[in-house]
């Protein structure tokens, strides 16, 4: 390797670690002006030297030129939808039906549900080279070029494994109410929430709209069967896609019966709004896989999960309205 080779080499290597530090710990190792001066070296070496550009340098996140429109894709495996519990009895019949089918011994993963937009991501070889929405849970819309942009997706894995994952790509409340405040100066119509306003970026031809909105994700699943990857449960899994070098939210919680998962959702239904993303519930799944594969699917959704919905806002104004008037 010449002196060139070896910079690009070392400055892909850099950014991919600082990156990662950055946009998926959350916890930068470098000021913000020495990851940018590195990123422009990088560039300016690009340029002199094509043939030398990785296919997943951080140069490469925002691509050229606008789609005409977007492919559609069918997933290798389907996206599956949770059903819901509305209250305290809808959360101890779904544990009754558990412990009917499988008996005491099990447990819990309680997790936040993210609101924001369903995607599916696809590495070969340690590679992203595909992501889509999740669409009707069968065929989605292939949106790799915006996908790319967003930063907590890793262009290339620790590990040079062949994989299928699935997550959530979401608005931080922050850039979302910067993104309204600047549409609002614009005059342009504003978005009514980070779901809509994520889903709205994902869905533009122009990759380059959707690198300047912010966008973030949290993965919570393998496509198929993890066992393939020698994990056997939910728990297990998660850690996995972080050693890969994936975002995966931390606010989980292991919990021993129903009663610790309550516990879980009365805590973030107090403290939701501290959150710096939104999320519409909880979503509780049983840990271990072979439970998991005991208790099968209905044709939509898995009968080892649920998803705990907290009352909607809006719905509560409306009846505080009916009474005060
Ligand atoms: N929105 C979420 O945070 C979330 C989650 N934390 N975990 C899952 O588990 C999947 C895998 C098994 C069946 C659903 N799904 C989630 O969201 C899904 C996407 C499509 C419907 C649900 O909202």
């Amino acid at each position: 390797m010449n002196e060139i080779e070896q910079r690009i080499a070392e400055l892909n290597k850099l950014l991919h670690e600082y990156g990662h530090a950055y946009y998926v710990l959350d916890n930068p190792i470098v000021p913000d002006a020495v990851y940018d001066q590195l990123l422009n070296e990088l560039i300016a070496l690009e340029k002199e030297n094509p043939s030398l550009i990785y296919p997943d340098s951080p140069t490469q996140r925002v691509g050229g030129t606008p789609l005409q429109g977007f492919k559609k894709v069918t997933h290798a495996f389907p996206m599956l939808s949770l059903s819901n519990a509305f209250n305290e009895l809808d959360l101890r019949d779904f544990d009754r039906r558990i412990r009917q089918a499988i008996g005491d011994d099990f447990s819990y993963v309680c997790e936040l549900k993210i609101d924001g937009l369903a995607i599916s991501l696809r590495y070969e070889d340690g590679i992203f080279v595909q992501g889509a929405t999740r669409g009707d849970g069968v065929v989605g819309e292939e949106i790799t070029a915006n996908l790319r942009t967003i930063r907590s997706i890793p262009l290339r894995l620790k590990e040079p494994v062949t994989i299928e994952v699935r997550g959530e790509a979401y608005m931080p409340k922050k850039s979302f109410e910067a993104l309204n405040q600047s549409r609002q100066e614009k005059g342009l119509e504003l978005f009514a929430n980070p779901r809509n306003a994520a889903a709205g970026s994902l869905r533009q031809l122009d990759p380059k709209i959707a690198a300047s909105r912010n966008l973030s994700t949290f993965i919570y699943a393998i496509g198929g069967d993890g066992e393939a990857y020698g994990i056997d449960s939910h728990a297990e899994m998660l850690d996995y896609l972080e050693t890969l070098g994936f975002p995966s939210n931390k606010e989980r919680k292991f919990c021993e019966t129903i009663d610790d998962c309550i516990a879980f959702i009365n805590m973030w239904t107090e403290n939701r709004p501290n959150l710096a993303y939104e999320i519409d519930g909880i979503v509780i799944k049983v840990n271990r896989y072979a439970h998991q594969d005991e208790l099968g699917y209905t044709a939509k959704s898995p009968r080892w999960a649920i998803a705990y919905k907290f009352p909607a806002e809006e719905a509560i104004t409306t009846v505080l309205d009916i009474d005060l008037t």
